[in-house]
């Protein structure tokens, strides 16, 4: 029985070059936010397990019994090496009343917690009577990597809750961190979540969000980046709403339909990942202006072929026009079809031109923000060392 009370995060990400093509097998570098999603635990009545999503306006409760008889009989011979099945996820919808093909926020949140909750709990204890709610400081759908956050920090409270991995947070301490095994399991169950919201993730978001810093990922091959110079990176909402599943479905259709067109993009955004990591690592920590220029052009090629790859967006466009007038370079970042832009802020910008540049993104209806990168993955917090402002999320839920 889980008899404490705790909170774990973990942050969204930026993809700096690499979305998209990483889904095929390419190189994507992308560093953590310091934007995090929280997950609140505490013991729950018993044989109750209760699930508060505010984000997304969910608010469950269910008798564990009747979830380890749902889980029995559909999963009998669950194989955790294979994607959540059809035959699965559609019972997982059934006994929720989720219809069939749903595909709004507030159901693709249930059945990924509902998913992952049994699939843990029946390979590494039994369903926990245990309370949770999920706040995050993150946009939803705007390509910051939100859907990994939370799938990261569910996998670590279930895995936990389940004895399978410790719960390394002495008394007095107000944080702790895992070791990389345990790291390793958690991130390998949050790509089974991701899996349950995208289709198809590449695992480059849920990696950022397990293990944060900046790192280098390809084929599920995760390489933490030698040295990441300090970059001054404005971040765009242009608040378009879009689904990562269905953009990175439509990439998938455009290659099958024009492979000798469409490879060749696939191969130059590579080769932009690849370079780019090596101009990071041979940068000095704090790098001058004449840094600057070669990253800024790796950034107009790529939103280039990005377009090219159909995940552009008019709002896009018009965020990275608006960014031009003031010399600045952007690219979108994550799936595309709106969300989020980031644009670079070299050192001898003045103050003055990123306030205006903010100004004219904010005055087309976008929302603009400065922002840290290389932030700490997944971490385990006392609920009393939380800052009032996290606290603030969790009131409001
Ligand atoms: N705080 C949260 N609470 C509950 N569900 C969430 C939360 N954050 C994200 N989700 C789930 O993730 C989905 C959004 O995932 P999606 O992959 O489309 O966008 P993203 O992860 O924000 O962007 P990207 O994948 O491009 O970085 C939401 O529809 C919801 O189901
Ligand atoms: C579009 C994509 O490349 C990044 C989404 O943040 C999808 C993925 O890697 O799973
Ligand atoms: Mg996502």
């Amino acid at each position: 029985m889980w008899a404490r009370e705790l909170a774990v995060s973990a942050p969204g990400k930026v993809i700096l070059h690499g979305e998209h093509a990483v889904v095929l097998g390419k190189v994507a570098l992308a560093v953590a936010l310091d934007l995090r999603t929280f997950l609140r635990l505490r013991p729950g009545a018993e044989g109750r397990l209760s699930v508060s999503l505010p984000g997304v306006g969910v608010r469950r409760s269910w008798d564990t019994p009747g979830l380890r008889a749902l889980w029995g009989r559909i999963a009998a011979d669950f194989d955790e090496s294979k994607s959540p099945s059809v035959e699965e996820l559609d019972a997982l919808r059934e006994f929720t009343g989720i219809a069939a093909g749903a595909s709004a926020p507030d159901s693709l949140a249930t059945l990924a917690f509902l998913y992952m909750c049994l699939a843990i709990s029946s390979k590494y204890g039994d369903v926990p009577s245990v309370d949770i709610v999920v706040w995050s400081e993150l946009p939803t759908g705007a390509g910051l990597g939100s859907s990994a956050a939370y799938a990261v920090c569910l996998a670590a409270a279930l895995l936990m809750v389940c004895g399978a991995i410790s719960c390394p947070l002495q008394e007095g301490e107000s944080t702790a961190r895992w070791t990389e095994e345990e790291l390793a399991l958690i991130n390998s169950w949050a790509f089974r979540g991701e899996r349950v919201i995208h289709g198809n993730p590449s695992g480059v978001d849920n990696a950022v969000g397990t293990w944060g810093g900046a790192l280098r990922y390809q084929a599920g091959k995760i390489t933490p980046l030698k040295r990441v110079p300090t970059l001054r990176i404005l971040l765009t909402n242009t608040k378009v709403p879009r689904s990562t599943k269905v953009l990175v479905a439509g990439v998938k259709e455009k290659i099958l339909k024009f492979p000798a067109i469409m490879n060749p993009v696939l191969d130059s955004i590579d080769a932009i990942s690849q370079e780019c990591q090596s101009v990071l690592e041979t940068m000095p920590a704090n790098p001058s202006p004449e840094h600057y220029p070669v990253l800024e052009e790796f950034f107009d090629i790529n939103q280039h072929h990005l377009n090219v790859l159909g995940v552009g967006h008019p709002s896009l466009d018009r965020l990275c026009q608006v960014t031009a007038s003031h010399r600045l370079h952007s690219k979108l970042t994550g799936a595309g079809g709106g969300g989020c832009g980031i644009t670079l802020l070299p050192p001898d910008t003045s103050p003055l031109a990123v306030e205006a540049a903010k100004e004219d993104l904010c005055a087309c209806g976008f929302e603009c923000w400065e922002t840290k990168i290389g932030a700490p993955g997944v971490t385990l917090h006392s609920c009393s060392s939380l800052s009032a402002r996290v606290l603030h999320g969790l009131a409001q839920s």
